[in-house]
């Protein structure tokens, strides 16, 4: 599977993705700094990891979702490229448009760092069909900026395509409709809160973000 993890000035959990995807694919991604403009030809996957781009200035993602790499980013994901935006890779991917909605600030004003309870979702993607729908799942979440809001018809509508991937099964950040993770109306961008790769071998505690990766495996490569 070839794929690519995309780093921005501020990313941190950008070695984690790539070892998890290593580990779990047996190719090793590219690391692509955020100032190339083009994405390897016949790309499988393209990962943007969890961090702190931009120090978070201006709101979490809105800078490296300008980024140059990003234009290249969107024509992929048009074209059905799988995507995969995990906490700040979620805010980025909301903050370049091609997931709806925003991540505002925790309801609690604090940051949030625990393993978190979540339900699986009903949305149909090859990042979640690892899993079953309504399935617990544990995984670590580590943010500040993670309480997913949108106007109400972008919630009916995510809820009526069944585009809503996890929810949160406990009080985490004052996520609207308890939103973890979504998908885009194609299935194919992902974009979620807590962090799959930390979870990946018994040693870290546990396995369950290990089957988002083997899911992707099977239905891509
Ligand atoms: N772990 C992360 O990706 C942190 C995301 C983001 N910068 C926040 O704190 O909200």
């Amino acid at each position: 599977m070839k794929s690519a993890v995309i780093v921005f000035p501020g990313s941190n959990c950008d070695r984690d993705l790539a070892v998890a995807i290593r580990e779990i694919t047996g190719s090793t991604p590219q690391m692509l700094w955020h100032r190339e403009t083009t994405l390897p030809d016949g790309i499988d996957l393209i990962a943007i990891p969890g961090g702190f781009s931009y120090g978070d200035y201006l709101r979490s993602g809105a800078m490296a979702a300008r980024s140059p790499i990003m234009q290249a980013v969107v024509e992929a994901a048009d074209r059905g490229v799988p995507v995969l935006g995990i906490c700040n890779g979620f805010q980025i991917l909301t903050e370049s448009g091609l997931l709806p909605g925003a991540l505002m600030r925790n309801a609690g004003l604090g940051f949030v760092c625990r393993d978190v309870a979540l339900c699986v979702g009903e949305a149909r993607s090859p990042f979640t069909s690892g899993y079953s729908v309504g399935e617990a799942i544990r995984l670590p979440v580590a943010h500040h900026d993670g309480n997913y809001t949108a106007d109400p018809e972008t919630l009916d509508r995510l809820e009526g395509e069944g585009r809503i991937a996890f929810r949160y099964a406990e009080d985490v950040n004052g996520s609207v409709r308890s939103i973890a993770g979504i998908v885009n109306a194609r299935g194919n961008v992902l974009g979620m809160m807590p962090h799959p790769e930390r979870l990946i071998e018994p040693a870290q505690g546990g396995t369950d973000g290990r089957r988002l990766f083997e899911g992707l495996l099977e239905t891509v490569a």
